[in-house]
């Protein structure tokens, strides 16, 4: 196969190529072709074999040759370059990061270890678009997908403390740069074990309220505060972070016309690229929870089963301990005082693997070896 590389150099993109050597998949590339939409002519990221010099991202009969192309470039270049590849007869394989398809007819949702099955049928098909779902989303079914696999879920909300990363590099960045402010401050306060801890407090809060505070990609403080919006305003109260929820799951799993109610508020908070969720499940029917610990555990190679006390969820429930794994932990798993068939649930996962880079990469190799 000739596979095309759009977007290989930005955070999502690197995330994907460091997985792709570790796991030696351009051994299986016949032709990898790297693209860009600001260097062309540079020289190609080293991948083990010989490869062109970048091509131009929007030289549609450079495109056309590929048999595959991934992109990780983002929905404005997919919005610009998709179209005009297709109508210029363009039959090859799309494997696409950004949101922009996902919700088409035309186009499945791609998270192998939860649907395989929609995926495989889609291929026998002749569906040619295949798109990475929102990371949240795929992260928490990554996380239940024991509970969805057997038919346990009559309705799940997802309240989630989204990281940084998923707003982009730059935020990440300034995250850094809002943390360094906060402790500037305090600094000398700090350093004094006499001083008052409220002193230290005024001094914070003074410079996170401060025009001077650097906001400019969040809009507002997120070191030592949090931002209870994420995406667009669809106007009806929803975030267009909590709607994706609701629709990509249903979609990933295949019942969009038998919904299952996904909904929350999604919330970002001062991780750097793990994104957590707290999830109240109400079960279709009483289950004992070391069944439910069992299913969880056994629906992927991935979800680990957290016990539930204090010691292992502070050491192995966190973004720290999850960043950059692909372990996707699950736990604070109980029973709630609504009754017997409410589940709690606290899972956490690395939003650039998972949720991004792994499941373009795992496309890509069942296109490969089918
Ligand atoms: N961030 C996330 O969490 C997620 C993102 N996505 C999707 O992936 C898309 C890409 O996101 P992300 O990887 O964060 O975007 P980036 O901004 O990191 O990269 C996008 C492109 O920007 C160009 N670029 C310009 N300057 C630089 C630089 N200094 N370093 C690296 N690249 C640079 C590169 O294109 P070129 O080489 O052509 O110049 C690169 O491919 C998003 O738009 C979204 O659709 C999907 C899921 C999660
Ligand atoms: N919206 C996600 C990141 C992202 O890129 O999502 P999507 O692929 O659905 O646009 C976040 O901010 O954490």
């Amino acid at each position: 196969m000739r596979v095309g590389f759009v977007g290989w150099r930005g955070m999502v993109g690197s995330v994907l190529m460091q997985r792709m050597r570790e796991e030696n998949d351009f051994a299986v590339i016949d032709e990898p072709v790297f693209f860009t939409t600001s260097n062309v002519g540079g020289a190609a990221p080293a991948v083990g074999k010989e490869v062109p010099a970048l091509k131009d991202a929007r030289d549609i009969d450079a495109l056309k040759q590929m048999d595959a192309i991934v992109t990780c470039q983002g929905g404005d270049y997919t919005s610009e370059v998709f179209p005009k590849l297709r109508a210029a007869g363009w039959q090859g394989y799309w494997i696409d990061a950004a949101s922009t398809l996902r919700m088409d007819d035309e186009a499945i949702i791609i998270l192998d270890p939860v649907n395989l099955g929609v995926i495989q049928d889609g291929i026998s098909n002749g569906v040619k678009n295949y798109v990475g779902g929102n990371c949240t989303v795929s992260l928490m079914l990554m996380a239940l997908g024991g509970l969805f696999q057997n038919d346990l879920v009559e309705w799940t909300t997802s309240m989630t403390y989204q990281a940084a990363s998923g707003a982009g590099a730059q935020n990440m960045r300034e995250l850094l740069s809002q943390m360094g402010e906060a402790h500037r401050v305090a600094r000398d306060l700090l350093d004094n074990p006499a001083s008052a801890i409220l002193d230290i407090d005024r001094e914070v809060a003074g410079i996170l309220r401060d025009p001077s505070f650097p906001t400019a990609n969040f809009g507002v403080p997120l070191a030592g505060s949090l931002i209870p919006w994420i995406d667009k305003d669809l106007g009806n109260g929803q975030s267009k972070e909590e709607w994706k929820g609701g629709v990509e799951t249903n979609k990933i799993l295949g019942r969009s016309a038998n919904p299952i109610p996904v909904d929350g508020l999604c919330v970002r908070i001062g991780a750097m690229r793990c994104h957590s969720q707290a999830l109240t499940i109400k079960l279709k029917k009483d289950v004992p929870l070391d069944e439910i610990e069992a299913m969880l555990a056994a629906a992927n190679p991935w979800a680990k089963v957290v016990p539930n006390t204090r010691e292992d969820s502070m050491r192995d429930l966190t973004p720290t301990s999850v960043t950059g794994t692909l372990t996707v932990p699950v736990g604070r798993l109980r029973k709630l005082s609504m009754g017997n068939d409410y589940l709690s649930a606290f899972t956490v996962g690395d939003q650039l693997l998972w949720g991004a880079a792994e499941p373009l990469r795992r496309m890509l190799r069942i296109l490969i070896e089918r």
